[in-house]
């Protein structure tokens, strides 16, 4: 049993599509969770001027009836309400085709430059629409029904930031999720609130010189059953999944697993997690290795992070060249984002729930979630007898 999605739409487009399938039939979902999800994404601090015009909504356009999953493919479908303002610019039309609008100024460190050699365009707005982080809006809504597949089998999957501009917060995963659990969630996604204020105060310091900012996001889910992966083949190694499916979203330039980068500084028997028998469990004394080892989940949480490098549009831009004259411009500017780390931090909890999600479907798998529930209570039980 295999979790496959994919998703489509440009940035100023009608909207943006994803088809999912693989979810076993009988999973009840609810709209509402799935826009949650959405409004979560779009809440954090330091976005432009887009997150204002956008409601992100979900539709079902197939494979539920009456809030429960039928087990054939999900497709979800997400308007961007931006699109009124680009109609003529965006349009499949070749009639609607305007003059002088072509975008010839490329950013450095955005797709633009490279996307316009590669696809053969003389209008980075042809890379661009399709490179934009838009699309995480439709990654989201996956992660979302994964998520709601997840809890319904007591699997908990939370995403925050511990870092943005150079500014910590140290990880209390416990502060944050009572926090999340009472609807207290704060403007940087974080738990810290002395940190969260620096990071706030660093996002308006960067705004102001025209500047951007990175940062860290941590993910970390609760409640996964021990040998979720494989050692047995490189492409059967949740590290390796979840390493990839967090490298995919736009702008992320590292991930961590556990003590991630530390562990090669310090010696073994400061990185290694000793075994106990702790009443009818075996766990571990410390969880530096993130719940994961032989590519396999080890029954402790998982716990990954990743680095989001500063957004590449500046309102003081960086130097270019112009694609046709080859002549030094600015890099062009037309609305952006001065920080997306809070909003990132939403979609790693996204693709990390479709990874872990795909992972449990591979080792419980069945038609249905009854099917499913049976296959892990068994396993449960067998562990817990072990
Ligand atoms: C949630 C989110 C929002 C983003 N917003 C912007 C933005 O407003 N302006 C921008 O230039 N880049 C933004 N980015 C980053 C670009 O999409 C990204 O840098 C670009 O696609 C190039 O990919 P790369 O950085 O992975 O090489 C955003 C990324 C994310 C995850
Ligand atoms: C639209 C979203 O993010 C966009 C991601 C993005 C980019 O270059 O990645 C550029 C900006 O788009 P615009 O130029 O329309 O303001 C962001 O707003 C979104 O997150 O829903």
């Amino acid at each position: 049993m295999e979790l496959r999605y994919l998703t489509a739409g440009e940035s100023h487009g009608p909207g943006l599509t994803a088809i999912v399938e693989g979810l076993p039939a009988n999973l009840e979902l609810s709209t509402d969770d799935i826009n949650r999800c959405l409004a979560r994404r779009q809440e954090g601090y330091g976005r432009g001027g887009r997150m204002k015009i956008e409601r992100d909504q979900v539709v079902f356009m197939s494979g539920v009836r009456w809030g429960k999953t039928l087990g054939s493919p999900i497709t979800l479908s997400i308007q961007n309400r931006d699109w009124e303002n680009w109609q003529k610019a965006m349009s499949s039309q070749a009639e609607d085709r305007q003059q002088g609008i072509a975008i010839t100024h490329p950013r450095p460190g955005h797709a633009d430059l490279s996307g316009v050699i590669k696809y053969r365009q003389d209008d980075a707005r042809n890379i661009l629409e399709r490179s934009s982080a838009r699309e995480t809006a439709a990654r989201v809504a996956v992660g979302a029904l994964c998520a709601t597949f997840l809890r319904s089998l007591g699997i908990e999957v939370l995403g925050y930031v511990t870092e943005i501009g150079g500014v910590c917060a140290e990880a209390q995963i416990d502060d944050y999720r009572e926090r999340f659990e009472r609807s207290e969630v704060s403007p940087c996604r974080t738990y810290c609130a002395t940190a969260e204020q620096a990071m706030i105060d660093a996002i308006d310091k960067a705004k102001a010189a025209g500047d951007s900012l990175g940062g860290v996001v941590e993910v970390a889910v609760l409640g996964l059953p021990v040998g979720l992966g494989s050692h047995v083949h490189w492409d059967k190694r949740l590290d390796g999944r979840l390493a990839g499916a967090l490298m995919s979203i736009q702008a992320f330039k590292g991930v961590e697993v556990g003590l991630g980068f530390e562990a090669a500084r310090r010696p073994g028997s400061q990185v290694h997690d000793e075994i106990v028998q702790q009443g009818e469990q075996i766990r571990r004394r410390t969880n530096r290795a993130g719940g994961l080892e032989g590519g396999m989940t080890n029954g402790e949480p998982l716990v990954v992070r990743g680095a989001m490098k500063p957004i590449p549009t500046l309102y003081q831009p960086l130097q270019t060249i112009d694609l046709h004259t080859k002549e030094p411009f600015e890099a062009v500017v037309e609305r952006s984002d001065v920080c997306a780390v809070p909003a990132a931090a939403i979609v790693a909890e996204a693709v990390v729930a479709i990874e872990v999600a795909s992972a449990m479907l591979q080792k419980f798998g069945g038609d249905a979630m009854e099917e499913i529930r049976q296959n892990l209570n068994a396993y449960q039980q067998y562990v817990q007898n072990f």
